[in-house]
């Protein structure tokens, strides 16, 4: 099909600069390139049929151009979606409910997958621990201030020394064939520096998950008085 029988070569140039402009004034980046993308697609159109010969400099442009450009936003559905990850990353990412698929993937590729061959100890109170720990099946055993609790599948381990850069805060010990997701602090640390965006996304995500942990568990009495001595 001819599309100049129906409109003028003209008509290309102006639906391209209806697009460019629309793309240009979007926020979102997947739209802007996508009209952009249709804006690039009218040139093309234009530049075939405005004068007798195609314009094939400017075809071959435009169209390098608009390969580019679908590449990135190939690149921007890819990190938005989870297809390809198997049923063990998919059941493991909704821990991750801050990040999205890319930037859990980007994270994934620094994790080990480790299964306790025997009682391991993870983290000793007082002392900060090199790594960052997500527990994906089994238990691990906790100790704090001379009561223990028993930590379950999508519990992070580690993170509140993660976030104040400080010591562990309890004593935490991986049962025998408990399974575990274990990063290195430091190389998590340099991703975080790399990207603000993953930086953003993990504070919040441990900043949701201690929020969780602390709405069930009891004030310890003298921090407790501590905070009531500060209001009076
Ligand atoms: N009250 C609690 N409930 C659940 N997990 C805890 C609790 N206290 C400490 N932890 C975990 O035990 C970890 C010990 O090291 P961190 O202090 O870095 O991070 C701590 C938390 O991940």
């Amino acid at each position: 099909m001819d599309p100049s029988q129906f409109f003028s070569a003209e008509f290309f140039v102006h639906v391209a600069l209806f697009f460019y402009v629309w793309g240009l004034l979007a926020r979102n980046e997947l739209w802007l390139r996508l009209l952009i993308l249709a804006g690039t697609f009218c040139y093309i159109v234009y530049y075939y049929y405005v004068s007798e010969a195609p314009l094939w400099d400017a075809i071959w442009a435009s169209s390098v151009i608009g390969v580019t450009n679908l590449f990135m936003i190939g690149v921007i559905l890819h990190e938005r979606s989870t297809l390809g990850m198997n049923a063990t990353m998919l059941a493991l990412y909704a821990s991750f409910p801050t990040l999205n698929p890319g930037q859990f993937r980007r994270i994934m590729k620094h994790a080990d997958w480790v299964t306790a061959e025997a009682e391991t100890r993870i983290c000793t109170r007082g002392v900060r621990p090199d790594s960052l720990y997500l527990v994906s099946a089994g238990q691990m055993h906790l100790f704090r201030d001379g009561t223990d609790a028993w930590i379950g599948p999508g519990n992070f381990i580690g993170e509140i020394s993660f976030l104040i850069d400080g010591p562990a805060t309890a004593d935490v010990i991986a049962q025998k064939g408990t399974e575990y997701v274990r990063w290195d602090r430091a190389k998590l640390k340099a991703l975080m520096d790399k990207s603000p965006r993953i930086s953003n996304a993990i504070s919040a995500l441990f900043n949701k998950d201690i929020a969780r942990k602390l709405s069930v568990s009891t004030p310890v009495p003298e921090q407790a008085g501590q905070a009531t001595g500060t209001l009076n």
